[in-house]
């Protein structure tokens, strides 16, 4: 293809991605399939266009006029991104084979008008809305976290499954397979990926033997710090993939002899979610993983799980989100949301924490978590919870200290994040609540120091940022009666 010709199946498939919901690598994958004489060099300038006009979209329309289109966009991402003068730009735009047609007065009149002085949410590259609560809640430092949000090349965080394998083991195989992991910050079983070139993860020996799975880290740390421990009874409430639940699983894994290896989920592991499908993609992960987990389908409003009234030691309310703070990854979403639909989320968000706190027995933790970056859907929805139900405590999230076990390491001795031993968790989920104040989770040895920065009081808030991962938010709560 000429150079000319992949702007123009460029420009086109940012029409589709505008027109639909499917992620922008879906539609990049189904254009390479219906047009089998693009080459893979091709393939990769298409997507390269595709997602640097993504990543800026509302400055590039703001240039073109308010134009939204794919053909505008990339125009101004020729101008504006590339910095390429007016008669390059019409070079690329003759009209001649497969390449896009010449440009309008219109057209050419925008590029040499000159970008001018760019509103905040504009050179910010998020929506207007976004931006007015990103102001609120980061303040001067607003633009850093919009700016590190839509930034190319998130790396890829491998967890590694201390059930079956040790973190040295891990990085030794994916070494020999050519690729250079490096130690995650936060977690103690995360490993870090360079995107690029991007590595084929799911073709790996050690994937499909499941010794390690693709989660980001902030996602880790969500986990370890919700302080899942052997012998307890634990409910993924919103399951969705399983990625969550598989991180759980491991915090509840009794290492054999004392090492961190061929360890097994001991206790009850309920991964539930309101569509079925999504439940049975867990199935094979859970499988590869060596995991056990009773798989739930239950009804919009929580039927199906009465059984568990009262009973788990622990609830974890991974709930649907914007998904906002996983932009750097899919930046077209950042498009198809709206204020309304973020006040729909916050709604929904606060019902199911009502459901799922049901499950939850005296003495039990529930733990809220979104992967937003907005403050609607994590502390106003946190708030909204907590007004509602005094009969919840919160519970500080406090940095493990200094000298603690280092659980990927030695294996085992890592602790519940309760503040207990692993063999007294079923001790410390009785009901023991009356007027104590329910101790501090610390992710036990599944963490390392300094995530203090990140937390308040019982809330902890991760961004690209701040903490190099995907944008999350946590809130931990006890029942203490
Ligand atoms: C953020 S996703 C979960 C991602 C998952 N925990 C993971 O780590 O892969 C939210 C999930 O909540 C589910 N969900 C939506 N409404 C729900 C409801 N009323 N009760 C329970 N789950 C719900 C969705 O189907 C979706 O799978």
């Amino acid at each position: 293809m000429t150079p000319a010709a992949r702007l123009a199946a460029a420009a086109s498939v940012l029409d589709s991605i505008a027109q639909g919901r499917q992620p922008a690598e879906a539609v990049l994958k189904a254009w390479g399939s219906a047009n089998r004489y693009a080459g893979s060099k091709d393939r990769r300038a298409i997507a390269d266009r595709v997602y640097k006009v993504l990543r800026a979209r509302g400055r590039l329309s703001w240039i073109m006029g308010g134009r939204e289109d794919g053909r505008a966009l990339v125009i101004g991402s020729l101008h504006a991104l590339d910095g390429l003068p007016l008669e390059e730009i019409e070079a690329l735009h003759s009209g001649d084979g497969y390449g896009p047609r010449p440009l309008s007065k219109q057209e050419r009149a925008r590029i040499t008008a000159g970008q001018g002085e760019l509103p905040g949410w504009v050179a910010a590259g998020l929506p207007e809305f976004v931006v007015e609560d990103f102001k609120a809640t980061f303040g001067e430092r607003w633009a850093e976290e919009a700016h590190a949000l839509m930034a190319p090349r998130a790396p890829i965080d491998l967890r590694v499954n201390g059930a079956v394998a040790t973190v040295e083991e891990v990085e030794a195989e994916l070494r020999e397979a050519g690729l250079e992991p490096a130690r995650t910050p936060w977690s103690q079983w995360g490993l870090r990926l360079p995107s690029e070139p991007p590595p084929n993860i799911q073709a790996l020996e050690g994937f499909k033997a499941g010794r390690f799975e693709i989660q980001d880290e902030g996602s880790q740390v969500v986990c370890w710090l919700a302080g899942a421990a052997p012998g307890m009874t634990v409910v993924d409430y919103c399951a969705g993939g399983g990625g969550k639940t598989l991180g759980l699983a491991q915090a509840m894994a009794v290492p054999d002899n004392g090492s961190a290896v061929s360890g097994m989920t001991k206790g009850r592991l309920v991964a539930s979610d309101v569509v079925n499908k999504r439940l049975e993609n867990i199935r094979p992960r859970l499988e590869r993983a060596g995991v056990e987990a009773e798989l739930v389908l239950i009804g919009q409003n929580g039927g199906g799980l009465e059984d568990l009234n009262g009973q788990a030691d622990l609830v974890f309310v991974d709930a649907p989100c914007s998904g906002s703070g996983t932009w750097r990854r899919r930046p077209e979403d950042a498009w198809r949301l709206t204020a309304e639909e973020v006040d729909r989320l916050h709604g929904l968000q606060v019902r199911i924490l009502g459901q799922a706190a049901r499950l939850v027995k005296p003495g039990g933790r529930l733990v809220y978590v979104t992967c937003s970056m907005l403050s609607r859907e994590n502390e106003a929805s946190a708030d909204a919870f907590e007004a509602a139900h005094p009969e919840f405590a919160p519970v500080p999230i406090l940095p493990r200290s200094a000298g603690e076990g280092d659980h990927a390491q030695r294996g085992g001795g890592g602790g519940t994040g309760l503040g207990v031993d692993a063999s007294d968790a079923g001790a410390a989920s009785a009901p023991s609540t009356a007027s104590r104040s329910p101790s501090p989770v610390n992710g036990g040895g599944f963490l390392r120091d300094g995530l203090g920065e990140f937390t308040k009081g019982h809330r902890i808030r991760l961004s690209p940022a701040s903490a190099d991962t995907d944008g999350f938010f946590a809130a931990v709560y006890e029942r203490t009666a």
